[in-house]
């Protein structure tokens, strides 16, 4: 459905020449599949929705929506011939229209009974059928969202592309919202490609995420694949809570690193990995405790109920032994 295949994408530097911003970045998507680019502030992903949307061509490589090929050195289909919708971060709805025309606006070219039709069935999929009269203004972030979704998928895209979708709402709701949202687009069956910085939100929204450093994508992977198999030490740290310290330091007779999930070490008398309590905490919903390794590693383990008794009671600086949880290891030479 969505195929890109080793893009290059650059801005014209400033001194001359060209900066390169995405560069050999592939990934495919089937349809009704959500993808999501994950990464940090300026590694490119915004940049990759624009080349696909149309709005910055490629330098090299190729994309194409629906077996077409819709960008490669030297072509570039223009935006409105894509069948791409494209929902932006600020939703960019027109504040002068009240819902249903904002939803309507991509639907000028159907007669008028058909438009109005298309309209009611989009706003009632977001939940706002009611709400159709109601001006941008009027409305909360949230259900600003859902109209500028609605104006998305009017127009029926192949592929829908979506802008850090929850940038501007505030936290308490965006979790519940992305949930909200994975369902709305589940039901609608669009192919989606959206960018975010937050894991939680890729986490929750999506079939398929990229991890992207410096315009590349590193893995591209369903979420637990990126936690429990992360191919390199920047996807180990970038997904998830976790400590790389060398295999020495576990007690393991082998060279390299392991990263430390919050569950792979467990209090055990009898374990063979020595450390040092050096605070224990509650959080909640439970107990955290920091370790020093030998070696000097400071780490972190969730705790259980049940691992309580072993650590209660115990000051900072008291020796304590663990061992490793059989699945929780991964491993770098
Ligand atoms: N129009 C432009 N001209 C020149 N450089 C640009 C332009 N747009 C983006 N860049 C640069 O390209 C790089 C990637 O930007 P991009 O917006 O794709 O990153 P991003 O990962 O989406 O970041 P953010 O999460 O902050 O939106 C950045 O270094 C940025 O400064």
């Amino acid at each position: 459905m969505l195929d890109i295949a080793g893009i290059r994408v650059g801005y014209p530097a400033p001194g001359g020449g060209t900066l390169v911003v995405v560069d050999d970045l592939s990934l495919t998507l089937a349809a009704g599949e959500i993808g999501c680019l994950l990464g940090a502030s300026g590694c490119g992903k915004t940049t990759v929705l624009r080349a696909v949307a149309g709005f910055e061509p490629v330098l090299a490589g190729s994309i194409d929506v629906q077996g077409r090929r819709v960008a490669a050195a030297g072509l570039s289909l223009p935006p409105e011939k894509r069948s791409v919708g494209m929902m932006f971060q600020d939703y960019a709805l027109f504040p002068h229209m009240d819902a249903a025309d904002n939803v309507g606006f991509g639907l000028r070219g159907l007669a008028r009974e058909a438009r109005r039709a298309r309209v009611a069935e989009m706003l009632d999929l977001v939940g706002l059928g009611a709400r159709g009269g109601a001006y941008p203004h009027e409305l909360s972030g949230g259900q600003q969202q859902r109209v500028a979704l609605a104006r998305a998928l009017a127009p029926d895209p192949a592929l829908l592309l979506l802008d850090e979708p929850f940038s501007n709402l505030d936290t308490d709701t965006r979790q519940q919202l992305a949930a909200e949202l994975r369902a709305l687009l589940k039901a609608s069956g669009a192919t989606v490609l959206m960018v975010t910085h937050d894991q939680a939100e890729a986490f929750t929204m999506a079939d398929r995420i990229g991890v992207m450093d410096g315009g590349r994508i590193l893995q591209w992977d369903c979420a637990e694949a990126l936690y429990r198999r992360p191919v390199d030490r920047f996807v180990a740290g970038f997904i998830g809570r976790g400590t790389l310290v060398t295999a020495a330091a576990v007690g393991l007779g082998r060279g390299g690193d392991v990263l430390l999930r919050p569950h792979a070490l467990r209090p055990d008398p009898l374990g063979p990995v020595e450390a040092e309590l050096v605070a224990l905490a509650f959080r909640g919903p439970g107990h955290v405790l920091g370790l020093r390794l030998g070696g000097g590693a400071v780490v972190e383990i969730d705790l259980d109920d049940a691992d309580l008794p072993a650590v209660r009671g115990l000051a900072p600086g008291a020796p304590l032994r663990l061992r490793l949880a059989d699945d929780a290891l991964v491993a770098f030479d």
